[in-house]
């Protein structure tokens, strides 16, 4: 469905040069749902906008559904639907309305036009809504009215930039729901954006981390968490001065990776944290080192940021809210 090479984009600003992309190497498969995941100002938009002819490329190439961004935008448009980060929708007409006007735009006849008005005000559940001014809808109902815009035209292919930001949990989860259903129900490939790591991590089955315009990881997010962060187990000792000794049983454990102490609690890196925790209290046990709780933890696709940039993408986030 995606094919790019090397794509760059880069901005002038105030005589200084953004190199927002660089060189991305892409390739998404037919349906697919692929989360672009990255802090603000990674180049996500700026990727999605190129792969949507929205935005030329400064270099390298890409076909998308088949036809090629800069030589054949309108190919590339009439097999795509994008819903960018503001809304699409008018406040004058109604939603139904609205959705067979975006249907004629896109040169379905009147007919064909309303017919799939109503198929996706059913496929994104917005029959109560239909009749309504898009001004008058709740966030979610809203996100929800731009997927069915990106969608009259029956794509094969779905793009959607921060499809959630911005809304509160229970319309997250709305919106989500719709997306799967689009997917799964119609085949859709989607491609979107996020900064929300639980988001990334619990529906999309490929993550792509994107870090200052580059792509830096690519998997599912339990691979990269396999292969990037790895999982960890914490002992809590009942006696701290028995630390240094409980440290070095557990580095000659095989496979174990980095032990740190912090006070009455060993940390350890190990490849499976549910087979290395029984086998570690077994030989606390047997050196008798008395052992008050113990913890595996499953690394989170943050622990994966982190382990690629030393930054966590969490705090990245947190700190632009605040700025
Ligand atoms: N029109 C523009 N002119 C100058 N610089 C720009 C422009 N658009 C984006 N940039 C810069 O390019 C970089 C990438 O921005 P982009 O919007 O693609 O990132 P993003 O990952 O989508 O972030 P966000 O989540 O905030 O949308 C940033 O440094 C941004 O400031």
């Amino acid at each position: 469905m995606i094919h790019a090479r090397r794509l760059s984009r880069g901005y002038r600003h105030r005589a200084k040069e953004i190199e927002a992309v660089r060189e991305v190497d892409l390739d998404v498969a037919q349906g697919e749902l692929v989360a672009l995941l990255g802090p603000n100002g990674a180049g996500k938009s700026t990727l999605l906008r190129m792969l949507t002819t929205l935005l030329p490329p400064s270099a390298g190439s890409a076909t998308v559904a088949g036809h090629d961004i800069v030589t054949d935008p309108a190919g590339v448009r009439s097999r795509i639907g994008y819903v960018g980060q503001r809304n699409a929708a008018g406040e004058e007409q109604r939603v139904h309305d609205e959705l067979v006007l975006h249907g004629l735009w896109y040169g379905l006849s009147g007919s064909a036009a309303r017919r799939r008005a109503d198929e996706v005000v059913e496929l994104l559940d917005l029959g109560e809504v239909a009749g309504r001014k898009p001004g008058t809808l709740s966030g979610g109902q809203r996100r929800r009215l731009d997927i069915a815009f990106g969608m009259v035209h029956h794509p094969p292919l779905l793009f959607l930039d921060e499809p959630s930001t911005g809304l509160d949990p229970q319309s997250r989860a709305d919106v989500w729901r719709h997306v799967l259903r689009l997917r799964r129900e119609r085949g859709t490939t989607i491609v979107l954006t996020t900064h929300y790591l639980d988001e990334a991590d619990d529906m999309a089955e490929r993550v792509i981390v994107i870090d200052h315009g580059r792509v830096i990881a690519d998997g599912t997010a339990e691979r990269l968490k396999d292969d990037l962060a790895g999982d960890r187990i914490t002992v809590t000792l009942s006696d701290p001065e028995q630390g240094a000794r409980a440290a070095g049983i557990a580095a000659r454990i095989e496979g174990t990776g980095e032990v740190e102490i912090d006070g009455s609690d060993i940390r350890v890196r190990v490849p499976r944290a549910d087979r290395a925790l029984p086998r570690h209290l077994r030989e606390l046990e047997a050196a008798g080192i008395e052992v008050s709780a113990a913890r595996g933890h499953r690394p989170t696709l943050d622990d994966v940021f982190l382990a690629l940039t030393g930054r966590s993408l969490e705090e990245t986030n947190r700190q632009e809210v605040a700025a």
